[in-house]
């Protein structure tokens, strides 16, 4: 071979002519995916910082700061807010104070501001604290989230039951909210691998969310708990919900942790699937007390950066989310976990 070929075939390696006759069956393509269009595409985005990312937190996190929170969230557009869980505090000690979080929202909220106010509900017990709060009912205001998993073990782990027995506990907790007027959402933990039981069945996840919505939640959000999913894994649990179980991709929102970096793509394969609700935390906080080395979901400002840019309509200001972030991660001595939020805030010097 001349100098000149070998030069040729280092910069254009020719594939050998068996390669090319040979199918490729590890090659994956994407063309069974639903088309996304992005035109007048709008979703929901339920910020769950206050919750989910504060749960985890190894210092106590003051009222103060979890109401000065609230406060700057809420005027940023976002409709759907995650204040606090009604849980045991000997088990998660940083949503102790979540009776005085909905007093106080209560007391200081505009009328009429559009916002809904979620809370997390394990129990009979966790409906008596919020239900003595007294918040105000009706399709913006307060409802209550019930929390179940796909996975035996995180099941044990996070609710100290199995999910059969979980699935019992919320059956009344669920009918007494919606008797009192008050809407439930649903989630289901673990959805694609779980640390104490392995990869999860897709059967197992259909399982839960049905028995969810049958049980009256008006949706169920799939928590990649962990942030392990990937496009791939993803897309084989919603082609099984939605086109498999004929679950409507409307009864169904996505709430992906971004530990390994995966949660923008996850997104984007929800939307092709039609999902157009999104779990997400400001300045990327969170971590799940019961997943380990679980970081926090994918951030608001990735989520709203990526969604603008794609053509689909959030209502959130971004620029005012970016100054949030920064302000929470400084406050609570930690770097910001948003790479919008960080890249925005060293062009406008905030940091
Ligand atoms: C479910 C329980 C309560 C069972 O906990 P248990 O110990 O099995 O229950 P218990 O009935 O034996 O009660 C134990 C003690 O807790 C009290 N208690 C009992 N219930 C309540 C309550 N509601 N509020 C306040 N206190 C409560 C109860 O009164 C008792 O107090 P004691 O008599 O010993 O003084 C416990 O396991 C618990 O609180 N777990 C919550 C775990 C949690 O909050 N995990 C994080 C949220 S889930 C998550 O982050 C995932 C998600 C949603 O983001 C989606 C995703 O990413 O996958």
């Amino acid at each position: 071979m001349t100098r000149s070929a070998i030069i040729r075939t280092i910069s254009h390696p020719q594939p050998a002519a068996s390669m090319l006759a040979r199918p490729r069956p590890h090659v994956r393509t994407f063309t069974s995916m639903p088309r996304f269009s992005s035109a007048g595409a709008e979703v929901r985005i339920v910020e769950v910082g206050a919750r989910d990312g504060l749960q985890n937190e190894k210092t106590t996190v003051s009222l103060d700061t979890k109401l000065e929170l609230l406060s700057r969230l809420s005027r940023t557009g976002l409709r759907h807010i995650e204040a606090g869980s009604f849980v045991s505090p000997k088990w998660v000690p940083q949503m102790a104070n979540t009776s005085a979080i909905l007093s106080q929202l209560e007391t200081t909220r505009e009328k009429d501001d559009g916002i809904t106010y979620s809370y997390l509900v394990p129990n009979t017990k966790g409906l008596s604290g919020f239900l003595d709060g007294k918040p105000t009912p009706a399709t913006t205001g307060n409802e209550i989230a019930v929390f179940a998993s796909a996975s035996e073990g995180f099941s044990q782990k996070n609710l100290n039951c199995s999910i059969v027995d979980s699935i019992a506990r919320f059956e009344p907790v669920v009918a007494s909210a919606l008797e009192n007027g008050y809407q439930v959402r649903g989630y289901v933990s673990m959805v694609i691998s779980c640390p104490y039981s392995g990869p999860t069945p897709s059967q197992a996840v259909g399982d839960v969310v049905e028995k969810l919505l049958d049980m009256g939640c008006y949706e169920v959000s799939l928590g990649d708990t962990n942030g392990v999913g990937t496009p791939g894994t993803v897309g084989k649990l919603l082609k099984h919900l939605v086109e498999e179980r004929g679950i409507p991709p409307e009864r169904l929102a996505a709430h992906f942790h971004d530990t390994y970096g995966q949660a923008i793509v996850n997104a984007l394969v929800a939307l092709e699937y039609g999902i157009r609700t999104f779990d997400s935390s400001v300045g990327g906080l969170g971590g799940c007390p019961y997943a380990k080395g679980a970081t926090g979901n994918v951030a608001t400002e990735d989520l709203v950066y990526f969604l603008e840019g794609t053509g689909v309509h959030t209502g959130v200001d971004l620029e005012q989310l970016v100054g949030i972030g920064e302000w929470i991660s400084k406050t609570l001595g930690k770097g910001n976990g948003s790479r919008v939020g960080r890249a925005l805030a060293s062009k406008k010097g905030l940091m």
